[in-house]
């Protein structure tokens, strides 16, 4: 029986054995209590949430926090809404402090229209943090090069994005995303953001992704405990479609049932 099945098919955010292959997030649900009752279902053993969204203003804050921590999961603070290195390098900073991680997924927002991330200056704000003892996971665009810059910094997670933030597009360039897959083996990677249905999570650890990230498709469902379910689900199947190894394309029909053996009358009328 392979790992797979065996439930020892585990993967790792700078050396720590994670099961799920579901990071969420904890933001726009309805209630805190759905939020609870969503991240539970979903089987996700780490949480991502902003200081900078969930500030006190915005709902957030203290008792917010602690309501996170409580849940018992693994934590992984982000910049989001964070637009120059210095705002997410601060914000990263007082998460670390807050939080006690020293992990963080950097956001660093450089364009308002799509939230791409800037690709420039994420890589110089990764180095900054990096010699400054943090493990980074940057959320970046799937270039190929940009990600390299980023592994030859020292990333040992990388997370490219499927689509813009909150579109629930899906994988908008599976080619890319496969391309990263391929170049970077031994890289951890996680597809961050715009998925919208459980399908896109199938079809990201079918590309050999180790996990996705999500908040929105969760979130802003119908039934957001349900939908985490359903993306539960999903990564577990994704998962065990990659492990299994696919049929080879043809472009040509095959029969799957051969003709031999058809009965009699049928072949003696064709
Ligand atoms: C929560 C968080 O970190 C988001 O910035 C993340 O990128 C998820 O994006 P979606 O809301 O599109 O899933």
């Amino acid at each position: 029986m392979s790992d797979v099945q065996n439930k020892q098919d585990t993967w790792n955010i700078y050396g720590t054995e994670i099961s799920s292959r579901l990071l969420i997030g904890s933001a726009l649900y309805p209630s805190p209590s759905i939020m609870e009752d969503s991240i539970k279902s979903s089987g996700a053993e780490v949480v991502t949430l902003s200081l900078r969204r969930q500030s006190p203003e915005s709902g957030g804050g203290n008792a917010f926090w602690q309501h996170i921590k409580d849940l018992g999961m693994k934590i992984l603070p982000n910049t989001a809404g964070c637009h120059s290195i210095q705002e997410a390098v601060t914000l990263a900073q007082m998460s670390r402090e807050i939080f006690e991680t020293d992990w963080v997924k950097l956001e660093l927002v450089g364009d308002e229209y799509n939230l791409q991330p800037d690709p420039i200056d994420l890589v110089k704000a990764t180095e900054i943090l990096i010699n400054d003892g943090f493990k980074v996971l940057p959320y970046c665009t799937d270039d190929l090069v940009i990600c390299r810059h980023l592994v030859e910094l020292g990333c040992e997670v990388l997370m490219p994005w499927g689509a813009p933030i909150g579109t629930g597009k899906g994988l908008l360039n599976p080619y890319a995303l496969s391309a990263i897959r391929h170049r970077f083996p031994q890289t951890t990677l996680i597809v961050d953001a715009g998925l919208g249905m459980p399908s896109h999570a199938v079809q990201a650890l079918e590309l050999g992704y180790d996990a996705v990230l999500l908040n929105s498709a969760v979130a802003q469902a119908q039934d957001p405990v349900l939908m985490a379910k359903a993306f539960k689900a999903a990564v577990e199947a994704g998962r065990y479609g990659y492990m299994a190894g696919s049929m080879p394309e043809k472009d040509v029909a095959n029969p799957s049932t051969p003709t031999l053996g058809m009965p009699f009358w049928h072949q003696e009328n064709s």
